[in-house]
């Protein structure tokens, strides 16, 4: 018997966040282990054109490609609704906005949340590395803040579990599990955003986040210093996963739905986009399956919640100190499995050099980024369509320039609280709530995220995996084709203006003629 599952039986539970990568996976793991928990407040803004049940029936049943000829891939509910038919009804949405004062939460609602909620999980945020400071203040501190004293007026509140990041104090390069003070205190920085113009705050941005990388990062170290200080009586604990990758075992392996972090690049490398990249390939790639983050999360919410700990807990949920894998092997395997599994549609074939200094960074996105992203503009310019991959290409070097900060070092945790906690569990709850990262084979991993990728995120059909191959053979010809007339085009240019050039050219032609005569003639002698 698991006491975890048991523990979250018939409780009321509110997650902010469920709609995003970590917070479905945390919701399904909470359903299918403990169906008979009482329900789960999620507290969902409302989108264009979206009512909230329709974001929550998105949620329960995600969307699959209709052409699909083969078995439709596993929806991420589909084991959920196996143990827990009912499911829909133990979902409560609540329509909140976590940018509004008091969420934009109805009073009625408002009053069921005080009154019913035992436990809450923080996962909500902005994860844009280039928010701006205000918005980043609002979502990641002030929201925080604001959550916190509600969960102060919560009578029955067990756990309330913070979601940070192990970035959040990126500017160290060995972090440990505590809280390191900011320059400038939150509150100070939460008073400034409301009467500073945007101007202004872009001015002083740079000095506030110091020598962290962006406003994300410095935001969510903000985060846990609101966290600590706005504790007061309540049972709380703070995660910090490093890089949250796609799925490793559950529900199934490699669901993944955003392309946030690793993924986005995963696809651009697949899709022949990315054909070079600045990052160092020894430095550890610290990624964490999303099921590993959500196990940890859901043993800390019932060690927080009934070994009451007498202060606030951290609890690093990384992978490079226990099984570490680095950014060169990682490359390796993501190229390795598109060779069997390509994706559909590919622009060039799959092929990312990795390069640590900035002159051939330059060179390469020249030559592999910008001047095939002319070329097909003009191509689409010349056969009447819209131009687009000059834009594309753009935007995916803006993308690399933000996370090369992530790839280009190696950051050290230590990991003391998350094996206390491991240590502290019955061996049924390490099976079932496993965050034993040691036990991940990377290899197998990879594989499986990048057909993952493939299956949950571009949601593409495996029984169009012979065309995709057909497709990069194509296209490895034109490349040829491609490199030979451009050769010869070369070549008689030089030709045309170089005696050098000429006499190679000549010596290579009565070389080459000499060597024919001399095989023919001796062909001629055997017979
Ligand atoms: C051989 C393979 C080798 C693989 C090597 C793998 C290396 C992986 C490196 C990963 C390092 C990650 C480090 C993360 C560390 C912090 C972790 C966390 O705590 S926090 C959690 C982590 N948080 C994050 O990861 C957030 C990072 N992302 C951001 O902050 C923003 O998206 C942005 C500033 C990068 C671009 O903003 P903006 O220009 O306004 O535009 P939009 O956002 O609207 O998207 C526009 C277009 O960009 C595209 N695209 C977007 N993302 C990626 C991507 N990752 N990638 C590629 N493409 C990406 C997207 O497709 C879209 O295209 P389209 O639809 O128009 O065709
Ligand atoms: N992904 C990663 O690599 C890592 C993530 N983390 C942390 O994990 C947590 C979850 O991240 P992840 O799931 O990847 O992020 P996502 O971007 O996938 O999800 C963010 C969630 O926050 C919600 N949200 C954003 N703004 C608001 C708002 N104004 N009101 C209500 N809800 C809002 C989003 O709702 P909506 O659907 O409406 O947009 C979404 O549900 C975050 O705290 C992040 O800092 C930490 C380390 C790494």
């Amino acid at each position: 018997m698991s006491m975890i599952a048991d523990f979250y039986g018939g409780k009321s539970i509110l997650i902010t966040g469920a709609t995003g990568f970590l917070g479905k996976v945390l919701m399904e793991k909470l359903f299918r282990t403990s169906p008979d928990l009482r329900v789960i407040y999620i507290l969902v803004r409302p989108k264009a054109g979206q009512t909230l049940q329709q974001r929550v029936f998105q949620i329960l049943n995600s969307k699959i490609n209709m052409q699909m000829k083969t078995r439709r891939p596993h929806e991420l509910f589909e084991k959920v609704k196996e143990v827990c038919p009912n499911v829909h009804e133990k979902i409560r949405a609540i329509s909140a906005d976590l940018n509004q004062n008091d969420f934009a939460i109805s009073m009625q609602d408002m009053q069921e949340l005080l009154s019913y909620t035992d436990i809450i999980f923080h996962c909500a945020a902005t994860v844009r590395f280039d928010d701006h400071l205000r918005h980043a203040v609002q979502l990641n501190v002030t929201a925080t803040q604001q959550l916190l004293l509600m969960a102060s007026q919560m009578p029955n509140l067990e756990a309330f579990i913070h979601i940070s990041t192990a970035f959040s104090n990126c500017n160290l390069k060995h972090i440990d599990e505590v809280i390191y003070p900011c320059p400038v205190e939150p509150k100070k920085i939460i008073d400034s955003m409301e009467w500073l113009d945007d101007a202004i705050i872009d001015e002083i941005t740079p000095k506030l986040i110091g020598d962290r990388p962006n406003t994300y990062t410095y935001t969510k170290a903000l985060g846990e210093m609101v966290v600590q200080q706005e504790s007061g009586k309540l049972n709380i604990a703070i995660i910090r996963p490093s890089i949250v990758g796609a799925t490793w075992q559950e529900p199934f392996p490699g669901w993944v739905d955003n392309i946030n972090g690793p993924t986005g690049l995963i696809v651009a490398a697949g899709k022949g986009f990315l054909r070079s990249i600045r990052a160092t390939p020894m430095a550890v790639a610290d990624l964490i399956p999303a099921d590993i983050v959500v196990n940890l999360t859901l043993a800390v919410g019932w060690y927080t919640a009934v070994h009451r700990p007498k202060s606030t807990l951290i609890y690093h949920c990384t992978s490079g100190n226990l099984n570490p894998c680095n950014w060169g092997k990682m490359g390796i395997q993501v190229l390795a499995t598109f060779e069997k599994i390509p994706l559909e549609r590919a622009f060039r074939r799959p092929k990312a050099d990795f390069t640590t200094n900035n002159v051939t960074t330059q060179y390469w996105n020249a030559v592999s980024h910008r001047a095939p992203a002319i070329i097909y503009d003009f191509y689409l310019r010349l056969t009447g369509r819209k131009p687009r991959m000059t834009k594309l290409m753009n935007r995916l070097l803006r993308t690399l320039s933000m996370l090369e900060y992530f790839i280009n070092r190696s950051w050290e945790w230590s990991t003391y609280n998350t094996e206390m906690l491991m240590s502290k569990l019955s061996p049924e709850d390490q099976r079932v709530f496993n965050f034993d990262v040691r036990q991940l084979n990377w290899l197998e991993y990879i594989e499986n995220y990048v057909l993952g990728v493939k299956k949950y995120l571009l949601k593409e059909d495996m029984a169009g995996i012979p065309e995709a191959k057909q497709h990069l053979k194509r296209l490895r010809n034109i490349h040829y084709l491609f490199n030979t007339a451009l050769f010869l085009i070369a070549w008689r240019l030089l030709i045309a203006r170089s005696q050098v050039a000429r006499n190679v050219w000549f010596f290579i032609v009565s070389f080459c003629y000499k060597f024919l005569s001399y095989f023919r003639a001796s062909s001629t002698l055997k017979v």
